[in-house]
């Protein structure tokens, strides 16, 4: 099974912007009552008409256009009406035994916990209906989430930073902090927010990748489905990245609505077909600047790249097999 490095598009790859190239992003309360200057009074050949329409087109290309929001309250954090109690008490604790008291980690390094609370799930995924039934009514073209993706959206841009900001700093890095501290756990600053859409007549599956974050949050929104079991099959660094999996490092996870996944970005993964129904996940990849400036300085990953792990294993076992031979010779007594 080979390998895609999954990642967000630019303005001009594989993501959709607008017919000029340019990634655009749409603002959530739009400025479409903005008022464009007469321009009765310029000296020129043209009609001022021309003018003012120029200067609305370039206004709301600057500015943005977008929808009203469907449910105001998703724009600002609500930690009580968001999260289940068990998660929200472990944040306030956030000690290692508290969030331990919370998960499974079904294979090293992958942690699963509850997290959203339905209500939430639900209102999420009824404003990015919302929101692209209206990219759908006016023909706007959207940025698709990443290169892998063709159904979904990008939170950012629809108004979701703020939260998805908040939700990274007081909620993920905590986590992370514990759990993922040799992958810049504790300095993640920045993310990629957004939702994929999974069903017949959506994406179905997605194909074996690692995700261009250091840490992931993956909750299932809903709705009813079937398939869709999301595989692991162990981290890896740049270098091993399409190395074979060891059998210890195979797990297939099936997705419950409100449920969260957290990984390493460089944990290798991927989704099976939703073979019915329909499945809406949330995704966070959240990364860290200064993670990746002193990577580009490291060549040993031996603390989380389970290929650079084994590899050391068996060099130190070479080297302890070499040193026994070598003193059972001084002791004259031959190996057998
Ligand atoms: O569909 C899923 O649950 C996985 C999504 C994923 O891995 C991604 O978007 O990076
Ligand atoms: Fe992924």
């Amino acid at each position: 099974m080979s390998l895609d490095e999954h990642k967000k598009p630019s303005g001009n790859g594989n993501g959709v912007a607008l017919s000029t190239q340019v990634a655009h992003r749409l603002r959530l309360n739009p400025s479409t009552d903005h008022k464009p200057d007469s321009y009765e009074d310029l000296q020129s050949d043209f009609s001022p008409l021309l003018f003012s329409s120029l200067e609305r087109v370039i206004h709301l290309f600057l500015f943005g256009v977008g929808d009203q929001p469907l449910h105001g309250e998703l724009y600002t954090m609500n930690a009580v009406n968001f999260f289940v109690p068990s998660f929200l008490k472990a944040i306030n604790e956030k000690t290692d035994e508290s969030f331990r008291s919370i998960l499974v980690e079904p294979t090293p390094g992958v942690y699963v916990f509850e997290m959203f609370q339905p209500s939430f799930c639900e209102m999420l995924m009824s404003e990015v209906e919302n929101f692209e039934r209206w990219v759908h009514d006016t023909k706007f073209r959207i940025m698709r989430p990443n290169t892998m993706n063709k159904y979904g959206a990008v939170l950012d841009d629809f108004g979701l930073e703020t939260i998805l900001d908040k939700l990274m700093d007081e909620y993920i890095r905590p986590m992370s902090k514990v759990f993922f501290p040799e992958v810049g756990g504790l300095t993640l600053d920045s993310h990629h927010g957004f939702v994929v859409e999974y069903g017949v007549d959506r994406d179905v599956e997605l194909g074996f990748h690692v995700d261009d974050s250091e840490v992931t949050l993956n909750v299932c929104l809903g709705k009813q489905f079937y398939g869709g079991e999301l595989f692991f099959r162990g981290v890896r660094c740049d270098k091993h990245v399409n190395t074979e999996t060891q059998p210890e490092e195979i797990l297939d996870y099936v997705h419950v609505p409100g449920r969260a996944v957290l990984h390493r970005g460089r944990h290798r993964h991927g989704a099976r077909a939703t073979t019915s129904g329909h499945r809406c996940n949330l995704i966070l990849w959240c990364r860290s600047s200064v993670f990746r400036e002193l990577k580009k300085y490291q060549k040993d990953f031996s603390s989380w790249c389970g290929e650079c792990r084994r590899e050391k294993r068996e060099r130190q076992r070479l080297s302890i097999t070499a040193t026994k031979l070598e003193l059972l010779k001084r002791d004259g007594i031959s190996a057998s």
